[in-house]
Parts: C-alpha cells; structure tokens; sequence
C-alpha cells in the first residue's frame, strides 16, 4: 500500500506541477480527480499514510483558532516608490554613482499579498505573511490550499522563497458573484479578497478562493549559486517554482522606460491585477555593495501607476 501511496504523490504532483505551474496539462482534470480520491480513500483508511506533503493537503484541513506570530529570518521590506520618469531618473543616477552603470531586471509588481515559503530538504515546511515586515502570521495550512505553491520541489533545498498570493480577476469575478448570490457584501478589489482568503481561519474556505501565486525572489540567493536576479528567476522556474514570465532585463533606465510605458498600456490585459513595476539592479554583488536603507533596499524601486479605477473585467 505504501508503494501505491508514493506512486500517487508522485503522479499527483507532476501532474499539479503541468496543470497549476506549466498551464499545459498531460492529463484531463477527471484524471487527477479520480487519483486524488484514490488517495483520499487509502489515508481515511490508513491514516499512518498521511504524510504532511500529500496532495490531499490542497482541499484544505481542520480550521484554526488563530494565527500562530513568528519572526522572519531577515525583515520582509518594503520598496522605495517612484511616480514618474524623474523619480525613476534619479534612482538611476544613484545606483550608478554607487556601483557604475547596470543592468536592471524589470518584473511587474503583482497586487497581491507577499508571503515568504519556507522549505526544508526540498519540502514546504512554513508559510508566513509579510505581517508588519518583521514578524508574520503563520498561513500555512492556507499556503498549500495554493496549487501553484509546490509541496515538493526538484531539490532538495533547505531555503526560504518569497513571492505575492494573488487572486486571479476570474476568480474575483465569481467571488463577487457568489457573494451578490448569498446577499453577502461584496469584496473590493483582488487583492483584498486575497488577503481575506490567505487570513480564513478555515483552511477549507481558503481552498475554495482559488488563489494563485508568483514567485520573485529568495531570500538568501546564496544558496541558489546564482549571479544575478534574473537567474535566480530562472533557477525558480527549473526548481519548481511559478514566477511572472513578463520581466526584462533592461540595458538602461530608457529600456526601462520603454518597458513602464508598453504595460501602462496593457496591463487591463493581464488575467490579474498589477499597480506597477518592480526594477532591480540585476547583478547581487552590486545588490550587496548598495544595501539598504533603514526600511528599503537601495537596489531596487517600485514605479507605482498613477492611481486610476483598474477596470476588473
Ligand atoms: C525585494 C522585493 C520586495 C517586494 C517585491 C514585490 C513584488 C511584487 N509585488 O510583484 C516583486 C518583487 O520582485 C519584489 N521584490
């Protein structure tokens, strides 16, 4: 019976990992349906069986009675904001004051909640939120309700992963409508409704809200051996992990610009709502030589769109 337990982990995850991850499935959702019920069967039958990285973790768990606090390892900060080219022209000029020019890697800012994933010996062990930068809440019952958030990645690395749990505008779109349904009132915005789900006590409630997640940096890069932000995305990718495969690496602050303007353009195209972009110097050495202030870190800003009503279709 073990022997079939491990071969359903193994099918479940890989074929999670093409569904949730990939977008590209290599089996019909009815097939995944019927192993994960299979699955759900043998651990009500032998309940020795479950293990805490089992699939059957996605539809949710027994609800909590509150939120466990704890400290992060390093501080979750936030980022300085620019509003305009001359603020974006200014930060440019300080990093190549610093550190010579650079190139920057570009990410769209996804408005969501940031959340730090913890792994040990390549297994999710903890889900924290941001919290107040330094100490978070302990979500992880409600983290792995997220299917793109892998319970097992391809290494086994024992390191903490930081990214924004997002509620895709589709799942908005049918929240608000199940609410306007139950004569509930509606939810705000995306992002509210995901920090409503990510704070559900009831990790059942939470799994039905259909969140998704993108994954954007880890938190102690040396242990991925990679030079730069733009590998360490890449070596995200390999490993398991969902990132935004939107970013850029730019040249220049002008590439930069180029990149601002295309997606003020376009971001009411995106399935999710983003309010701006994230640029960083691209190379960690000369991350490390800016540092911080005391709140931001000197190597990166967040250019904010101006504030106008995102039209949530
Ligand atoms: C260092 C840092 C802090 C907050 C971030 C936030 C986002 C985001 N909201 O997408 C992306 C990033 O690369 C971030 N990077």
């Amino acid at each position: 019976m073990q022997q079939r337990v491990d071969e359903l982990h193994r099918l479940l995850h890989q074929y999670n990992y093409e569904y949730h991850v990939l977008d590209s499935p290599s089996v019909p959702d009815s097939e995944y349906d019927k192993l994960l019920h299979e699955l759900i069967a043998i651990e009500e039958e032998y309940p020795d069986l479950k293990t805490s990285d089992s699939p059957t973790v996605r539809v949710g768990g027994t609800p909590l009675s509150a939120f466990e606090k704890v400290r992060h390892d390093t501080p979750m900060l936030s980022l300085g904001n620019a509003f305009n080219e001359a603020d974006l022209r200014a930060f440019d000029k300080r990093v190549v004051e610093g550190v010579g020019q650079v190139d920057y890697m570009v990410e769209l800012k996804i408005d969501g909640l940031a959340v730090s994933l913890k792994y040990e010996d390549g297994r999710l062990v903890q889900g924290l939120t941001r919290g107040d930068g330094t100490t978070g809440e302990n979500i992880t019952e409600n983290i792995k309700t997220i299917y793109a958030v892998p319970l097992v990645i391809k290494e086994p690395l024992t390191f903490e992963v930081r990214g924004e749990a997002y509620m895709p505008r589709r799942s908005f779109i049918n929240l608000n409508k199940e609410k306007e349904k139950n004569g509930e009132p509606l939810a705000a915005n995306p992002r509210n409704a995901a920090a409503g789900s990510l704070r559900q006590l009831d990790s059942k409630l939470a799994a039905k809200r259909k969140l998704d997640i993108f994954l954007y940096s880890v938190n102690d890069l040396r242990e991925l051996d990679v030079p730069s932000q733009s590998a360490a995305l890449d070596k995200l990718d390999e490993i398991g992990f969902k990132t935004n495969h939107e970013r850029r690496r730019c040249q220049n602050m002008d590439e930069v610009l180029d990149y601002i303007k295309y997606w003020t353009e376009e971001r009411n195209n995106l399935s999710y709502d983003i309010d701006g972009i994230v640029i960083k110097v691209n190379d960690l050495s000369k991350q490390e030589e800016l540092g911080f202030t005391a709140r931001t870190p000197r190597w990166a800003i967040a250019y904010k769109f101006p504030a106008e009503e995102v039209i949530t279709k």
